[in-house]
């Protein structure tokens, strides 16, 4: 993981903004996993956290929706997220917002950046809304799984953890990645303030969270690959995929 320098310019301005990207380009490529610490510093992070908890509060998160449990074969409960999806334009939501560009000026940053103007190969267009996340922490978790399975356009999943004071042992939480070709590794991320977390969506990152006891709060961004998505767009889609995601 990389630490950032905390300031307070806009992202793409900042003096480091460069050397970011190419810490990403060169994770991605190496790892498929990118951590970076003090992505928006401690002040900006805590308004966007702020928000977050003034949403909670406001009671406008909705339970994450169930999930059949393959083992147990009935409809269990096996994700205890309780979401809400915010593009960053809402009143509400300002610092949410400024968070959004920050991470899609080091996304696209990136993504031109690279000798072949690509990221993975990839030709990022577009991404979804943000999806505000709480654990409510008595021991929710979310299975194993893989983001993006069956090639639905997302290339890249990026999380920003807001939780302060997290310690791991004492409450749980734990992000564990499972990259694929490295059997016996795996990626442990702890979900902390101001850090944020770049994984390829596809089958490469199988990963779970591990069940958490104390309140656990990300917002996720999945960025699109324009030919997966406009192929994806193609071919027959299940509403209910669609519907998980919101595009602004
Ligand atoms: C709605 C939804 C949430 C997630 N979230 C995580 O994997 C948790 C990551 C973390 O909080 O560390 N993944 C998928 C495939 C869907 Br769909
Ligand atoms: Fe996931």
């Amino acid at each position: 993981s990389h630490s950032v320098q905390s300031t307070n310019v806009p992202m793409s301005q900042r003096s480091d903004y460069v050397d970011l990207c190419r810490n990403i380009i060169r994770d991605m490529d190496l790892y498929g996993v990118c951590v970076l610490d003090n992505f928006l510093g401690y002040q900006r992070g805590m308004t966007v956290l702020d928000e977050v908890l003034n949403l909670y509060n406001m009671g406008v998160f909705k339970d994450g929706q169930l999930v059949r449990n393959k083992a147990s074969n009935n409809l269990k409960t096996i994700r205890g997220d309780q979401i809400i999806w915010v593009d960053g334009r809402e009143d509400c939501c300002k610092q949410i917002g400024q968070l959004i560009s920050d991470v899609d000026a080091v996304v696209m940053g990136s993504n031109k950046m690279n000798d072949n103007g690509k990221l993975g190969n990839y030709t990022i267009n577009g991404r979804t809304k943000a999806m505000v996340a709480c654990y409510p922490g008595h021991g929710s978790h979310y299975v194993k799984h893989v983001d993006n399975p069956n090639k639905d356009g997302r290339c890249i999943t990026a999380i920003y953890y807001l939780n302060k004071d997290w310690d791991i042992k004492e409450n749980g939480g734990l992000l564990r990645i499972f990259p694929e070709g490295w059997s016996d590794q795996v990626a442990d991320i702890e979900p902390l303030f101001d850090r944020i977390l770049f994984f390829w969506s596809d089958r490469r990152n199988p990963h779970e969270v591990q069940p958490a006891f104390k309140t656990r709060y990300a917002i996720t961004l999945w960025y699109f690959d324009g030919n997966e998505k406009e192929e994806a767009g193609r071919r027959f889609q299940h509403a209910s995929d669609l519907n998980s995601m919101q595009v602004p």
